[in-house]
């Protein structure tokens, strides 16, 4: 099994990347059965880990899971990083040679990957190899699709590739994936140790953003920190895969490798959805707890409903998703007020937008102006900017940024990397924020922030906070 990759020897040639305009993409998808979406994360990691990623919807009705890299697009102008993402997709698809019968969304040839939430922000070590955008086109992909399962092969080459080398290359990685017995181990994770980065700093910077709210037209301010987990042993990725999906059903699960790095998390908020020409996106933002007692926990989402200050947080983010999709979408529909959106240790407010996609409508231009909306950013989004850069003192990384997928037929959908961290050999940095307006106290604030710690915490052995 370990030499499938030396059977071909095409495969030098199929892993490289796009270097000029000869080089022409060939894709075939086939229909394969039931395969375990975290055991084709798990296959063959000696070889693909470091290039893999793993996508579920939250619906649960889309699993991508990639492995390998036919071509990457990174190290784009940071400034332009999202058209020229979608120029380069666009380049690489316009001659691409697809054999995908089922045109299912999220099968053939499809980018997965994500941007840093602040193409401005210095960068710090961890996220150095991340940079400000990075997308993957991968060597092999698993779909899932309600209950149907499909494997993609993508081949890069400036050979001429008869697409029936293609289908023996997926036939034969189809059949080594169905006898392959050497599944992998997993071990627990068990941390070592957990430090809060200056909690008593944080507090104070929240009080001094809270004194420029009250005094300025800057309205919210999401203001984010971070926590460090040192385990007794290294983590393996799909550890935490297995627990996010198990404890936050109802959230994103996602994953990506660069390297020795795995920035991955469980995120309930979708920034843009689009299947055919429908169109969802959601607001999500005003946070209270849960309890264990169901009348209690009934009672905290009636306080969150009628809520002054939460319902404030949630407004800002509804009017700016709103003027963001108008270009681009028709028949635009937003509920008139919010409802509860209850995760397993925190309530939202939650509004869905939906829409019908108009002639303009490009996933990536689309995230270029819903990003950062004012769930991670804040409002006026400039100046939110300038606070963040100023007051937060850490690089946010990928943490907050869109990531997510498109296909080569504009289907796609991109979640906010948020309830997220990033996994290196025996260490993790988590994220969480939360949004500042005027009358934000900075204790409640940071106790937000802990509960939004939990999903992560969690899925990583950690105790509760
Ligand atoms: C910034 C985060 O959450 C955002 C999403 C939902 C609710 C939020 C809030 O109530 O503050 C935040 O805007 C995070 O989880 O790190
Ligand atoms: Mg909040």
């Amino acid at each position: 099994m370990t030499n499938l990759l030396s059977q071909t020897s095409m495969d030098d040639i199929f892993h490289k990347e796009l270097i000029d305009r000869k080089n022409k993409l060939y894709s075939y998808t086939l229909p394969i059965d039931f395969f375990d979406p975290v055991e084709f994360y798990n296959y063959q990691s000696s070889i693909f880990s470091g290039n893999r990623f793993f996508w579920k919807s939250s619906d649960g009705l889309l699993w991508t899971v990639g492995l390998g890299i036919a071509a990457t697009i990174s190290n784009v102008d940071p400034e332009n990083r999202f058209q020229a993402s979608n120029n380069k997709w666009n380049q690489i698809i316009k001659d691409a040679e697809i054999d995908n019968p089922s045109g299912v969304p999220g099968t053939g040839p499809l980018l997965f990957g994500g941007f840093s939430f602040d193409p401005y922000s210095e960068v710090e070590e961890e996220w150095a190899s991340f940079g400000h955008s990075i997308l993957y086109l991968p060597s092999y992909m698993l779909t899932v699709a309600g209950d149907q399962y499909y494997l993609t092969v993508n081949a890069i080459s400036n050979d001429l590739v008869p697409i029936e080398s293609l289908r023996e290359k997926a036939n034969r990685f189809v059949q080594h994936l169905q006898n392959d017995e050497n599944l992998l181990k997993e071990h627990p994770l068990n941390i070592k140790s957990s430090i809060e980065v200056a909690p008593e700093q944080w507090i104070q910077s929240v009080d001094e953003i809270v004194n420029i709210l009250k005094t300025t037209d800057v309205k919210k301010v999401v203001f984010a920190r971070k926590l460090l987990l040192e385990f007794e042993e290294n983590a393996q990725p799909s550890y935490v895969i297995k627990r996010l999906l198990e404890q936050q059903p109802a959230s994103f699960v996602f994953a990506l490798e660069v390297g020795d790095y795995c920035f991955l998390g469980a995120s309930p908020e979708r920034l843009i959805k689009k299947m055919d020409d429908h169109v969802l996106s959601t607001c999500l933002a005003g946070s209270i707890g849960r309890s264990q007692n169901i009348q209690e926990d009934q009672k905290l989402g009636e306080i969150l409903l009628k809520d002054q200050k939460n319902l404030f947080e949630h407004e800002l983010v509804v009017s700016m998703i709103e003027d963001a999709l108008r270009p681009y979408s028709t028949e635009i529909n937003i509920p008139d007020e919010p409802i509860l959106m209850k995760m397993p240790d925190i309530q939202h407010l939650y509004t869905p937008v939906t829409g019908k996609a108009n002639d303009d409508f490009s996933i990536f231009t689309v995230v270029e102006k819903l990003h950062p909306t004012p769930a991670l950013g804040g409002v006026p989004t400039k100046a939110a900017l300038e606070i963040i850069r100023e007051k937060e003192n850490m690089d946010r990384g990928f943490y907050a940024g869109p990531i997510g997928w498109t296909d080569y037929q504009g289907n796609g959908e991109f979640a906010v990397g948020i309830r997220s961290g990033l996994l290196k050999e025996n260490k993790a940095f988590l994220y969480a924020g939360c949004g500042l307006v005027s009358d934000s106290v900075s204790e409640e604030e940071l106790k937000e922030t802990r509960i939004k710690f939990q999903p992560m915490l969690k899925a990583t052995g950690g105790e509760i906070l």
